[in-house]
C-alpha cells in the first residue's frame, strides 16, 4: 500500500491557496524538503527507502564520497586521471583544528550546489515534483559549524568569515535555495553511537558519544526548541516534522506496528492563519489523511497539499522498514 494522499486530492491545490499551501502542478515548482538528524541515525536509509517508494522524486544524497576524495571540479578535463587531494572527512577528525573551516567551507559549497541543481526531465513531468535533500545548507551552519566553533575548532575569525560567506550566499540565491520544510529524525545519541560503529565507517572511528551528545544538542535547540539563533526569515518560518526513529524497526513488524500508533508532533508556525499551526499529528496515513481533510475544508478547500500533507506523506514511509 502506498499512503499517497489521493491523486485527486493531490491534484486538487492548484490554486488560490494560503500562503503556506503549494501549488501542484505539472512542473510546477517542488516541493524541496531536508532530512535533518543526528551522525548515524538513518537518513541515508531513510532517503533510499523514500526513493523506493517514489521513483519519480528526486533525492540528493550527503556528497560524503566527495569529502572522501577531494578533486577538483572546474577543470574541463574533468576525468578519472583527477588529481586526488585527500580524504577531508578523515582530515578534520583526525585534526579538527587544523582543517574544520576548509571543511565547512567545502560542506556547504557541496550542499549549495545540491540545493541549486535543477528539476531533472524525468521531475518535471511528474505531478507536485518533490526534491529531497540529505541534510542542508542550513544544518551545515546552525549544526555542525557552530558546534565546531563552540568547541574551539573554528577560531572568532574563521567563524565570523564562515558567517559572513553563508549568509552573502544564501541571501544571493535567495528563493532557488529555498527548502519548505524539515523532517527531523531524532534519536538518542547512544542509538547513532550503536548504529554509528554498526556502520563502521572508518574516519567516524574515534568519535566518542559525547560529541553526538553535542550535535543532538544542537538539532534540539535550532528544530525543536527554536532557541538557536537563526539569520533567515524563511527558516524561522518554516515547517519542522520530529520523526522518532529509536526503535530498530527495520527486521520488526511488530515494532512497525507499534510505530503506526505513536503520534509525531507538527511544528507549523509557517503563518498566523495557517490551520495547521502546532498540530499533532499521526503517523498512522489513514488518520492523518482524515487530519488533512478536515485541515482542507476549515479552510475551504476540498484538501490540498500543504507543507503538513506533504510532510505526513514523507513521514508515513517510516511504518514500512
Ligand atoms: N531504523 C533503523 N533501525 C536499525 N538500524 C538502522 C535504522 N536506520 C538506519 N539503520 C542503520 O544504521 C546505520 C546508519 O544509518 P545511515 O547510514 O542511514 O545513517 P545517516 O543518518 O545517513 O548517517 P550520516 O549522518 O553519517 O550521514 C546503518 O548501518 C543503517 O543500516
Ligand atoms: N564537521 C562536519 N561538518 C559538516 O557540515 C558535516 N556534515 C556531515 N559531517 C560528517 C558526519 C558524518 O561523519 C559524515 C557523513 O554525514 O560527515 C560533517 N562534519
Amino acid at each position: 500500500m502506498r499512503p499517497l494522499l489521493p491523486l485527486r486530492l493531490r491534484r486538487a491545490a492548484a490554486g488560490g491557496l494560503p500562503r503556506c499551501f503549494g501549488m501542484a502542478r505539472r512542473g510546477g515548482p517542488a516541493w524541496r524538503l531536508s532530512i535533518e538528524g543526528n551522525i548515524a541515525v538513518g537518513k541515508s536509509t531513510f532517503v533510499r527507502l523514500l526513493g523506493k517508494t517514489f521513483p519519480e522524486w528526486q533525492m540528493a544524497t550527503e556528497p560524503v564520497a566527495k569529502w572522501q576524495k577531494v578533486q577538483a571540479s572546474s577543470s574541463r578535463e574533468q576525468t578519472s586521471s583527477s588529481q586526488n587531494f585527500g580524504n577531508l572527512l578523515q582530515m578534520v577528525y583526525q585534526e579538527p583544528s587544523r582543517w574544520s573551516y576548509t571543511f565547512q567551507t567545502y560542506s556547504c559549497m557541496s550542499r549549495l550546489k545540491a540545493q541549486l541543481e535543477p528539476l531533472s526531465e524525468k521531475l518535471l513531468k511528474t505531478w507536485d515534483p518533490v526534491q529531497i535533500f540529505e541534510r542542508s545548507v542550513y544544518s551545515d551552519r546552525y549544526i555542525f559549524a557552530k558546534n565546531l566553533f563552540e568547541l574551539g575548532h573554528l577560531t572568532e575569525i574563521e567563524w565570523t568569515i564562515y558567517q559572513d560567506l553563508h549568509t552573502f550566499l544564501l541571501q544571493e540565491f535567495g528563493d532557488r535555495i529555498a527548502l519548505h520544510g524539515f523532517l527531523y529524525l531524532q534519536a538518542t545519541p547512544e542509538k547513532c553511537l550503536e548504529r554509528l560503529h554498526r556502520r563502521g565507517r572508518p574516519e567516524e572511528k574515534a568519535i566518542q558519544l559525547e560529541y553526538l551528545e553535542q550535535l543532538h544538542t544542537q538539532h534540539e535547540n535550532w528544530l525543536v526548541k527554536k532557541t538557536t539563533e537563526v539569520h533567515f526569515e524563511n527558516l524561522r518560518n518554516a515547517p519542522v516534522f520530529v520523526l522518532d526513529v529509536n526503535n530498530d524497526f527495520e527486521d520488526d513488524p511488530a515494532e512497525q506496528e507499534e510505530l503506526m500508533r505513536k503520534p509525531s508532533v507538527m511544528y507549523c508556525p509557517i503563518s498566523l492563519d495557517c490551520p495547521c499551526s502546532n498540530i499533532t499529528l499521526y503517523s498512522d496515513p489513514i488518520s492523518s489523511h482524515k487530519l488533512i481533510s478536515q485541515v482542507g475544508s476549515a479552510i475551504g478547500q476540498e484538501s490540498s497539499r500543504c507543507c503538513v500533507c506533504m510532510l505526513v506523506t514523507v513521514s508515513s514511509i517510516q511504518g514500512w522498514y
